[in-house]
Formats: C-alpha cells, sequence, structure tokens
C-alpha cells in the first residue's frame, strides 16, 4: 500500500517524522533519525548561537505523557545547518525540515536570511510556539506579532517555509490566526507545540516534578490528543488548500496517526512517545498504520486524508 505525503516540492515514502526537539537536539540523536525508518526528520530549534537552557530537571515523563520546561538549549544554527547541508549532500534527493526559534524578531530574521542565502534544499520550520524561555510570550500567541514576522520573513525568504503553532482552544482564535496564515505562502503550519505551563505534582514528595518556573512546563503526550487533533482539523479546513498542515500531538500507535490523517494532516509527528521508546517506534507504528489501511481496505492514504465524517 501506498503511504506517501507530499509537502511544497517534496515527496516522503511515509508521513511519520520526529517532532522537534524530540532525538535531534545533536549529531548522535539525529543520525539515529536519519537512519530511521521515518519519512523524513526535523532538528531541535535553533538559536544563533549555542545555548544551554534552563536547569534540570527539566524533562519528565509522567503516565499520561510528558513535561518539559528545557528553555531551548541547542547546539546552536550554525551546528544544525551544516548537519542538513552534510545530510543532503550524502543523500543526494533527500532533504530535511530546519527548526528555528530566535529570541528575537532580528535573531529569527538573521537565521532566515543565512539559510536564504545557503544550500540548504529542505524545509524550514518558524517555531511561534515555545513555551519555556522565561520572560518571552510566545509569538503564536501574539496575533501582531505572528504576521509582522511573517511579512518580514516573505520580504526576501525564497524557500519552503511552515509555522510550529501552540494550541488554541477558541474558534475566534481560530478564524483570526487562520486569516493571518492565509495571506503568505506557506508550505505548511505545524500543529501543536505542547500545551503551555501546565502542572505536574508528585504528591509523595508534595512537589512540583521539574525546576524551571517552578515546575510550570509544557505538556505532550496522550494527555493533549483531543486539543492536537481538534487544531489539525480546525486549520485544514481554515487553511488554502496549498498550505498543508503536519499533526503533532499524542501519537503512541497506527491508529492515532489515522486519526491525525482523517483530521487532514500531511505529516504526522512523534515527540513523547518517541522521547520515551526510542527511533523503533516508526517501525511499530508504520506496520500498524498499515494494517489499519488494509483492514479497512485502503491502498493510499489520499483516499482517507483530511475525510473526517461529521454527524
Ligand atoms: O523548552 C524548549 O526548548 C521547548 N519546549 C517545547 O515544549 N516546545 C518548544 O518549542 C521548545 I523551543
Amino acid at each position: 500500500i501506498e503511504l506517501k505525503s507530499k509537502i511544497a516540492q517534496f515527496e516522503f515514502e511515509n508521513p511519520l517524522m520526529n517532532a522537534s526537539g524530540v532525538w535531534c537536539e545533536n549529531a548522535e540523536k539525529l543520525d539515529e533519525m536519519k537512519n530511521s525508518s521515518s519519512g523524513s526528520f526535523v532538528t531541535k530549534s535553533a538559536t544563533p548561537q549555542l545555548r544551554e537552557g534552563n536547569p534540570s530537571p527539566r524533562y519528565v515523563e509522567v503516565p499520561l505523557g510528558s513535561i518539559n520546561s528545557m528553555g531551548l538549549p541547542n547546539l546552536g544554527f550554525d551546528f544544525y545547518l551544516n548537519y542538513s547541508l552534510k545530510f543532503q549532500e550524502e543523500n543526494p534527493g533527500k532533504i530535511n525540515f530546519l527548526s528555528i526559534a530566535g529570541m528575537s524578531m532580528e535573531d529569527n530574521l538573521e537565521m532566515l536570511h543565512k539559510l536564504n542565502d545557503s544550500d540548504f534544499k529542505g524545509l524550514t520550520e518558524l517555531n511561534l510556539s515555545c513555551p519555556n524561555v522565561p520572560g518571552k510570550p510566545q509569538i503564536g500567541y501574539d496575533f501582531e506579532a505572528t504576521e509582522k514576522i511573517l511579512e518580514k520573513a516573505f520580504e526576501f525568504f525564497k524557500k519552503p517555509l511552515g509555522v510550529k503553532l501552540p494550541p488554541y482552544f477558541d474558534f475566534a482564535h481560530f478564524d483570526e490566526m487562520a486569516e493571518i496564515l492565509n495571506q503568505f505562502p506557506l508550505a505548511y503550519v505545524n500543529c501543536i507545540n505542547s500545551v503551555g505551563n501546565g502542572l505536574y505534582i508528585d504528591t509523595e514528595n508534595e512537589s512540583v516534578v521539574i525546576k524551571p518556573k517552578d515546575g510550570f512546563g509544557g505538556i505532550g503526550g496522550a494527555y493533549v490528543k483531543p486539543t492536537a487533533l481538534a487544531n489539525v482539523r480546525a486549520f485544514y479546513t481554515r487553511l488554502n488548500k496549498n498550505i498543508k498542515i503536519i499533526g503533532c500531538g499524542g501519537v503512541e500507535s497506527g491508529k492515532d496517526v489515522f486519526e491525525h490523517l482523517l483530521c487532514g494532516a500531511e505529516m504526522v509527528q512523534i515527540g513523547t512517545h518517541l522521547a520515551r521508546n526510542g527511533v523503533q517506534v516508526f517501525d511499530k507504528i508504520l506496520t500498524e498504520l498499515s494494517e489499519i489501511m488494509n483492514q479497512k481496505g485502503y491502498n493510499s492514504i489520499d483516499e482517507f486524508r483530511g475525510k473526517l465524517k461529521s454527524l
């Protein structure tokens, strides 16, 4: 059966990839991702210079998912650009996604200029939704700031660009965000980033479980699947069809992938479940997805993508 997905001019042999931030912060992890059976991979959101990030413990697995306040630790933009250039050189015709999360408009524009002027052939993900840099409000929750950075970016950036969005919880916000995004020739929109500033409590110790921000952190995993599916569906039904949707949130099985695809996702990312179990999750989930498609008599994803029925 056919598992192909397409974004911009690229075709991927299957819809699965990692979520930025998971299994992608250094060369060792990125090598495991590139050698896995995922359809593609994305690098950890980069800042112009290397960042240590927040004090540990800053990522904790909890029964129904994960909580994190990493604080944007990364090896710096040049590392991820060089890794990507080497990857496309060693794998002609293959490309990866490169994520950026500048701490300011200037940082983001600087990185976009470098990418534009480089030989990078892949897709760029502008992360508008990092919830864990103390004192920095998420751009994705500031509609004016979102419009401004995209206006500035598209004045010069000529390569495929996607944005990583936080979850929204109100139809007025879906409508307003979609109206902004539809103004720009985006390759894709990635929904969702972690559900920001949740709190997980260890009742034995009567304490929080992560050190930064008095224990407040982004929530991922099974907890967030209904919100992730809703955001994928809301933007799929509102954005013009040449802006694809990448689905991210709560994926642990082929069934979860099937749900994201029904909502309209073109690619589906795995974060918490990958962090917990490693890159063999891609083999497992591809097998499960294929079984579901066989049982339902689907030969390709296009036969059911986006076809979620209302009652
Ligand atoms: O704390 C982080 O590094 C982080 N953590 C997240 O849950 N989402 C993000 O986009 C980022 I940049």
